[in-house]
Formats: C-alpha cells, structure tokens, sequence
C-alpha cells in the first residue's frame, strides 16, 4: 500500500493547497507544457500524450492509451511507463497552483496489469502544501473512470525556479522552450506566479 513512507506524509504546519485565481476552469484541458515531453507531448512519437483536464480545487483527471510501444511483458504495459503517467498527471496539478516543481518522490502500487490498447483513466489531487513541498496522490482505473484501480501514487513535489531547468537542462531544448510559439505553453515554463 502506498503512503507508507514518512516522506510523504506531510509535517504539522502543513496548509490546505490553495487553487490560483488564474488557475484553467473545472473541465478545462490543460495541453502539453512542452511539446517533447515524453508523457504530454505531442511531438514525441513514443510518449504516452496524456491528456489532463482541470478539476474542481487542486484536482484533475486525466487519460492515456497504453500503445505497443510501452510494453515490458507481452501484452502488458510497462511498469515504467504506468509510473510516468501517474508522475506526469501529477506534475500537472501544480500547474493549479501555478507553481513550477519537480518530483522529489513517487511511490507507486501496482495492483493490476494494464493490457496494451487499455485506457488508463488518471484522478489526481493535491492533498497539502509545506513551503516548497506539494504532497499529493492519485489513482489509474482502467475499464472506465469507475472502474477497479490498477495503479495508485503518493508523492512529494518540490518547489524549484526556472533556473533549475536552464542551469540543468541541455542548451539547445532549453533555447527551443524558450521560443515556442505556443503562448500558454511558454506561461507555464516561465511566467508563473506562486
Ligand atoms: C526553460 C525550461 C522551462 C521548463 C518548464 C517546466 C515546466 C514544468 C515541468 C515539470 C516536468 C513535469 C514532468 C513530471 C515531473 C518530473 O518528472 S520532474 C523530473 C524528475 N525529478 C527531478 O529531476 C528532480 C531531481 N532532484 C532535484 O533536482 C533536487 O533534489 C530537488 C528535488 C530540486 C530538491 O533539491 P533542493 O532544491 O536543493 O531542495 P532541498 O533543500 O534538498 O529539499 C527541500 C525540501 O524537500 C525535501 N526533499 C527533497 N527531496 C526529497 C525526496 N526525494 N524525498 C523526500 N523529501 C525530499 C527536503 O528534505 C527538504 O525538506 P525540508 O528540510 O524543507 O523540510
């Protein structure tokens, strides 16, 4: 069962997550935040092209197609690939609080497999604030959005600048971000405002 790691159980003094007045309205998509990124992307051939759509307070929802290409066993997805969706619709909920983080922790239970050609129905949420550290968790259901859990996640997002992306991150994606002309993909790499 996840959440067993002291990590991710949030301190005392940790806060209710509070949603951005600017924050993209219950229902709305949310659209990749950068066009090579291997879970929302549009350009990456292979990625998972998860698609998250707002929800009420600091939740979403979100779904992806297991291809081919994100087998481990015959048949199967990936255990890999299924931790990357639950990290990339995580990741997603801070774009509700308009807050860049990376992910410091994801513990991830494998409960089902996940054939290929299966839709993984994603719910996330953000369950507290600590300084920079969003703790949040979310559920993968396949057979429908009600359908039984296949995968669930905790995890431990931390708060960092642009920077960390232009002081870690190779020259020439980071030039490429940088001039996407794509204008709400550029806000959300460098116009947020916690
Ligand atoms: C131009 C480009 C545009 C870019 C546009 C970007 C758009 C937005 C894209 C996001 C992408 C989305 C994709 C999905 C999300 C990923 O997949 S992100 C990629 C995977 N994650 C990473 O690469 C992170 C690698 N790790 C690091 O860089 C650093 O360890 C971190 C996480 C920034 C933390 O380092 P730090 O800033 O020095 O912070 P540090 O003081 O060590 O820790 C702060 C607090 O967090 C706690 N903490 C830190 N790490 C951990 C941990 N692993 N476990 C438990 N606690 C921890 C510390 O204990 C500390 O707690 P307190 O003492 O405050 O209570």
């Amino acid at each position: 069962m996840s959440g067993t790691s002291a990590a991710l159980t949030p301190p005392a003094g940790a806060v209710a997550p509070v949603r951005h007045p600017d924050a993209p309205a219950p229902g709305e998509l949310l659209g990749a935040h950068y066009e090579q990124c291997f879970g929302c992307g549009e350009a990456q051939p292979h990625g998972l092209r998860l698609q998250a759509r707002a929800g009420e307070g600091i939740s979403l929802t979100a779904e992806f197609t297991v291809q081919p290409a994100h087998q481990g066993a015959p048949g199967l997805a990936h255990g890999g690939v299924l931790a990357t969706a639950l990290d990339e619709t995580l990741g997603s909920l801070n774009w509700l609080l308009r807050t860049v983080a990376v992910t410091g922790r994801l513990e991830t239970d494998y409960v089902l497999p996940v054939p290929v050609g299966t839709v993984l129905h994603l719910e996330a949420e953000v369950t507290a604030v600590a300084g920079r550290k969003i703790y949040s968790r979310a559920t993968g259901r396949i057979g429908g959005p009600d359908g039984p859990v296949a995968v669930r996640a905790q995890a431990l997002f931390i708060e960092v600048k642009t920077e960390h992306f232009i002081d870690h991150g190779r020259p020439q994606e980071i030039r490429a971000a940088m001039s996407d002309p794509d204008p709400s993909r550029r806000e959300r790499a460098f116009e947020v405002n916690p």
